[in-house]
C-alpha cells in the first residue's frame, strides 16, 4: 500500500500538508540547513513561517535523527514563549516545517541595534525564558542551546524560543558537545555528564549579555573562553550602569557547581525580576 494512504489511514484526522496549501512570501532569514519564508495558508489565510530544509544537507551532516527529535520535541511543546511547530511535510529534496510566525524577528538584532537592553526589557525576557524553561524541564526537555540568535519576538515583543535542534529528551545524563562556546556551562565544557542546570547557567549568561551587550566570558580565542568559563572569571564593567540586584541574580546563576545555581522558580521570585519584569511578559513598549 502506498505510504501516503497508509499514513492517511493510520491517523485520518491529521491533515497532510503540501506546498500547494501555501502562498510563499518574502524570505525571512537563512540558516545553515535552509531558509525560512513568510507564508500564508490559503484556506485559513493564516500567516506562518515556512522553514525549508534541504534533505541532502541533513544527510550530508547525518542530522536526520536530530531533526526528527527537534520536530517531535517542538510539536509536543505548547507554551506562549516557545515557538510553535504546527506541522510539517516533505517532497523529494526538501523538508518543510510549518512554524509560528514571530513578527519582530530575532532578539539579537534588537540587542545589536541598541547595544544593550534596559533592565525592564532584560528582566522581562529572563522571566519569560525561566517560565518557558520550567515548562520544558517539566516535559523532560533540556534546550541546551539558548542564545540570542535562537530567540525571536512576536508582534507584541513577546519572547519565543526557537530552534530546538540541540535540545534533548532528557532520559539520562547527556554527554554530547553542542552550542557555541560563550553559552556553554562548565560541566559541558568539561564534557561531563550534565542535566537541566545547564539552562540555568545559560540564563545567567544571557542576563549579562542583555544588560552589557556582550557575553561575560568573551575572549580572543576559544581556549581563553574555555579558561574563563572554567574559572567562572566573572566581572562587571562600570558602564553601562547596572543595578546591584541584577548583578546579584547573575552571580547566583554563574556558579560552577550546577547544584548551587538558582532554580528557575527562585529566578522568577528574585527581587530584580519581581521589580522589573513586565507581568504581561512582553515588551510592547519596544520602539522597533
Ligand atoms: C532558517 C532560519 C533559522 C535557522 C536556524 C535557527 C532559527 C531559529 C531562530 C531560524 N529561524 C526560524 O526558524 N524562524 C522561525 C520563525 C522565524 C524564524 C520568524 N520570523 C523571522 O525570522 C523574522 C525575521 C525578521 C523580521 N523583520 C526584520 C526587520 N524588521 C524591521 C521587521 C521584522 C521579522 C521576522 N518567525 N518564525
Amino acid at each position: 500500500m502506498h505510504s501516503q494512504t497508509r499514513r492517511q489511514n493510520q491517523n485520518p484526522q491529521k491533515k497532510q500538508w503540501s506546498l500547494q496549501d501555501f502562498e510563499i512570501g518574502k524570505p525571512l532569514g537563512k540558516g545553515k540547513f535552509g531558509r525560512v519564508y513568510l507564508a500564508r495558508e490559503l484556506k485559513s489565510k493564516y500567516i506562518v513561517a515556512l522553514k525549508v530544509i534541504f534533505k541532502e544537507q541533513i544527510e550530508k551532516y547525518r542530522l536526520h535523527h536530530q531533526l526528527r527529535r527537534e520536530m517531535e520535541i517542538q510539536t509536543s511543546l505548547r507554551h506562549p514563549n516557545v515557538l510553535m511547530l504546527y506541522g510539517w511535510f516533505h517532497d523529494d529534496e526538501r523538508i518543510y516545517l510549518i512554524l509560528e510566525y514571530a513578527h519582530r524577528g530575532e532578539l539579537y538584532r534588537e540587542l545589536r541595534k541598541t547595544g544593550h537592553l534596559t533592565e525592564k526589557q532584560a528582566a522581562t525576557y529572563i522571566a519569560s525564558l525561566a517560565q518557558a524553561l520550567a515548562y520544558c524541564h517539566e516535559k523532560d526537555v533540556i534546550h541546551r542551546d539558548i542564545k540570542p540568535e535562537n530567540l525571536l519576538l512576536d508582534h507584541e515583543g513577546r519572547l519565543k524560543i526557537a530552534d530546538f535542534g540541540w535540545s534533548v529528551q532528557s532520559t539520562s545524563k547527556r554527554h554530547t558537545m553542542c552550542g557555541t562556546l560563550d553559552y556553554l556551562a562548565p560541566e559541558m565544557v568539561e564534557n561531563k555528564a550534565h542535566d537541566y542546570a545547564v539552562d540555568n547557567w545559560t540564563l545567567g549568561i544571557l542576563c549579562y549579555e542583555f544588560l552589557y551587550g556582550v557575553p561575560p566570558f568573551e575572549a580572543e580565542s576559544q581556549t581563553d573562553t574555555f579558561r574563563r568559563i572554567m574559572k567562572v572569571d566573572l566581572s562587571f564593567p562600570s558602564t553601562p550602569q547596572v543595578s546591584a540586584e541584577a548583578k546579584d541574580l547573575i552571580s547566583r546563576l554563574l556558579v560552577k557547581d550546577s547544584s548551587k545555581r538558582l532554580s528557575l522558580q527562585k529566578i522568577m521570585e528574585h527581587p530584580w525580576i519581581m521589580k522589573n519584569a513586565d507581568p504581561m511578559d512582553k515588551c510592547s513598549k519596544l520602539d522597533l
